[in-house]
């Protein structure tokens, strides 16, 4: 693995300012080349400066690293999160017909058991054979925060175009301007609230759902009776008071950050159905089908992650972006930020030694055309090159504004074409001569109109958003986190980084009340100071 990573790093070097531009000079057949297609989607990954030697060099890293045998040991069953002696087997929430087993227990039977429950609730609310104390539920609350948010959410929002169900709403913030501003406007006679969490101990999500529930105290004589619970620790649920008829489990094997194909989508399932539900459940199996079965070459999460292996570790881009030009993708780069950097944000790899390469990016990002009116300057001008990751469906679900959605796709294509071929300083001098500019004057406005271009990108093509294609798309990031996470040794399926500032909040929060909390420094001992003060 040294050796190839070495081989890798000196083939970047020997680059020097050779331009993306090019490779497409060099090889007429490179749009093609490299450009893979699998199940309608399209990932075109020509934009950068991977070159077929980088490529076998990136293949044989994910060769060296046993990608293969580690992807099969997860989809077996095998408890791969060694830190928390876990199996990691989201992927049997989608493929309901596999047969896996835990400890020599086939799991498929309590999973479908579940889904089929979950199904006949959300039909019962959507067609108002459960009701709430006041008639049909129109509205459903989900509380919940990480991955007990971010994904219904996301993909809430995302499927949009196919809502016929009750209005959903979601919650995550223990700040109380989140829950206040939402419960505000809702009857609570007609809704329902549901407590995503995973392990039902997370402080906010149970504060918000003790406050959603006193809320509704005020105008139903049995609040419980309009909530639902989602979590792995169902015998946590009935101490809230929630029928168990309401209680949807799902097994310690299901990640928070993996969790919308369960028990987890139910507000997503309520908003869309369960047919179209399952729709989304099938595209996600439809790429683990492809993810099992394509060759390394041929596979799009195994060449996402490469492609980011090649961005961050090799070239040295400290962050990346994913530019979804779909509005209703409006979540995914919130989504993906928890997806990736939970994930592979860690500085020791599996046997508990240092990591060699750095851990994975800063992911971050916005729908386009929004962000171009934003931070697109620095992506085109700034001194560190970010690569884009674009998102791009062929056909909105419009068909009145079928313009808008030809603009929105130029734009798209032009910014990659852009980032790639950029301006030179003799473009921005000509420029600046047909407007009258001479000597100096000229030079110094040309360069300031000069865009450096060779920025690389990458363009995920769909059809169109859809249940199906949302399933492929979130499924195509799950498998890439993952082999990233292999390719560098790390475990991708724990969070030891987010326990110490839950566990010191416990602590400072009595030294906001002024009561004895030892053990502080003084920059936090003299902020809480100040923070009483100005509290008054
Ligand atoms: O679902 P819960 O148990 O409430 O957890 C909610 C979230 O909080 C934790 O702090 C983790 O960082 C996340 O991975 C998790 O998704």
């Amino acid at each position: 693995m040294t050796d190839i990573w070495n081989r890798l790093k000196s083939l970047r070097k020997s680059q020097g300012d050779a331009r993306i531009s090019g490779l497409f000079d060099a090889d007429p057949n490179r749009a093609q080349a490299f450009s893979t297609e699998a199940d309608g989607m399209l990932f075109d990954w020509s934009k950068t400066m991977i070159d077929a030697g980088a490529r076998d060099l990136l293949l044989d890293l994910a060769k060296g690293a046993n990608v293969e045998a580690r992807r099969d040991a997860m989809f077996a069953g095998e408890k791969i999160n060694e830190t928390e002696g876990r199996a990691v087997l989201h992927t049997a929430l989608r493929n309901l017909q596999a047969s896996v087993t835990v400890d020599g227990q086939d799991v498929m039977p309590e999973v479908r058991r579940i889904h089929d429950l979950m199904a006949a609730f959300a039909n019962d609310v959507r067609s108002g054979a459960f009701k709430g104390q006041g008639g049909k539920i129109t509205d459903v609350v989900n509380i919940g925060i990480g991955g007990s948010d971010l994904g219904p959410y996301m993909a809430t929002l995302a499927m949009a175009p196919y809502h016929d169900g009750p209005r959903t709403h979601f919650v995550s913030n223990v700040d109380g301007a989140d829950i206040a501003d939402t419960l505000k406007g809702l009857d609570p006679t007609t809704t329902l609230v549901i407590v995503a969490s995973k392990t039902f101990t997370t402080i906010e999500t149970m504060t918000n759902a003790k406050t959603a529930r006193d809320w509704m105290a005020k105008s139903v004589s049995n609040p419980a009776a309009q909530f639902a619970a989602l979590s792995s620790a169902v015998d946590k649920t009935a101490a809230f008071g929630i029928d168990e008829s309401r209680v949807f489990g799902f097994e310690d094997w299901v990640g928070g950050r993996y969790s919308v194909w369960g028990p987890i989508g139910l507000s997503l399932m309520l908003a869309i159905g369960p047919e179209r539900f399952d729709e989304f459940l099938a595209g996600g199996a439809a790429m683990d089908a492809h993810f099992r079965t394509a060759p390394l070459a041929e596979n799009l999460p195994v060449l996402l992650a490469l492609v980011g292996v090649w961005h961050h570790q090799i070239c040295g881009y400290p962050t990346r972006a994913v530019l979804p030009y779909d509005n209703r993708l409006l979540r995914l780069p919130a989504y993906l930020q928890q997806l990736e950097m939970e994930s592979n944000g860690k500085r020791v790899a599996m046997d508990g030694s240092d990591l060699t390469q750095p851990s994975g990016p800063v992911v971050w990002g916005e729908p386009g055309t929004n962000g171009q009116h934003a931070f697109y300057q620095l992506i085109h001008q700034g001194t560190m090159p970010v690569p884009c990751e674009f998102v791009l469906a062929a056909r909105g679900h419009e068909p009145d504004l079928a313009h808008h959605h030809i603009l929105l796709a130029a734009n798209c294509l032009a910014q990659s074409e852009a980032l790639m071929r950029g301006r030179s300083l003799d473009e921005a001098r000509a420029l600046m001569a047909a407007k009258g500019l001479t000597g100096a004057e000229l030079d110094r406005q040309a360069r300031h109109r000069v865009f450096p271009g060779n920025r690389p990108s990458t363009t995920l093509l769909i059809q169109q958003l859809t249940p199906y294609t949302l399933g492929q798309i979130v499924a195509l990031y799950e498998h890439r986190v993952f082999v990233e996470g292999v390719i560098l040794g790390i475990n991708s399926f724990d969070q030891w980084g987010v326990e110490l500032g839950k566990e010191l909040a416990l602590k400072v929060e009595p030294l906001l009340e002024g009561k004895p909390s030892p053990d502080h420094d003084p920059s936090t001992e003299h902020l809480a100071q100040v923070f009483r003060q100005m509290r008054g």
